[in-house]
């Protein structure tokens, strides 16, 4: 399969091996995978499929063994590792299972950081608007410990946000929240690819968070075996139950 480059986050063949010799571990065997603009794509598969290292490949954070990954134009492998930092903070976003917020910053001066990171001075009315985005208006001046474990997380993908990034990376991000702050944290993000028009690849074991993506695909060995649009928990439950009991 040739890269699709249309898309805002594309991989073509791509593997990844961990270790050497009698330890090396193949985590990736001939990916191809294409990620639209202003779509949400839940990558699930049993433990140690792969899932956390195709979202650390698609991002930029890890080197390719083999194949291609195009990241908002750009092919990782090509640029230096400054030209890499920079592809990273101004076109993709992150959120991962844990918060990762300062804790002796505000929420606000925790959103701001990247682009502080980034030498552009945060303007109060983008940090206000991505704020009330997430539902968080009145929370601004509040540290991350006078905040729930959902409106932390919601900060955090304020954060991940706030520069407008073409793409946003989620490994977990629902997993450290009970099944109602989950509910939403996902809807937050299913409205972020909806309404900014932004990309989310999500990393999930729960076939729950999986519903609130338009597509999941599954992988299993380090590749891609089956795919399904449109989502829900029920189909998604019973394709893990048969990649668990079969392989394929
Ligand atoms: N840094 C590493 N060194 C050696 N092997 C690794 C490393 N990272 C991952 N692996 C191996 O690569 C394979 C894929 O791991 P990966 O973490 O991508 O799976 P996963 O599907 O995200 O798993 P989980 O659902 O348990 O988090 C596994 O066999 C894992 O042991």
């Amino acid at each position: 399969m040739s890269l699709n480059e249309s898309a805002v986050v594309s991989l073509s063949g791509v593997h990844k091996r961990y270790g050497s010799g009698g330890n090396q571990v193949t985590a990736l065997d001939g990916v191809d995978l294409s990620f639209l603009a202003g779509t949400f794509t839940a990558v699930m598969g049993p433990s140690g499929s792969g899932k956390s290292t195709l979202l650390q490949c698609a991002a930029g954070l890890d080197r390719v063994d083999g194949g291609q990954v195009l990241l908002a134009g750009a092919d990782p492998a090509r640029m230096s590792e400054t030209a890499l930092t920079v592809l990273r903070r101004e076109k993709v976003g992150f959120v991962f299972q844990q918060f990762n917020l300062l804790p002796s910053l505000t929420a606000r001066q925790n959103i701001e950081l990247p682009l502080r990171l980034a030498g552009r001075p945060p303007r109060p009315e983008d940090v206000d608007r991505v704020l009330a985005d997430v539902g968080l208006g009145d929370r601004a001046r509040h540290l991350p410990s006078e905040l729930s474990g959902g409106q932390q997380q919601r900060v955090a993908i304020a954060r991940a946000l706030v520069t407008s990034p073409d793409v946003l990376f989620a490994d977990e991000p629902t997993g450290a929240l009970d099944s109602r702050t989950s509910r939403d944290v996902l809807a937050l993000m299913r409205r972020v690819a909806a309404e900014r028009g932004q990309t989310i690849i999500m990393v999930t074991h729960d076939p729950v968070a999986a519903s609130y993506a338009g597509r999941a695909v599954f992988l299993a060995h380090g590749r891609i075996v089956d795919e399904v649009a449109r989502p829900t928990a029920e189909s998604v439950a019973a394709h893990m139950a048969r990649l668990e009991a079969t392989g394929c």
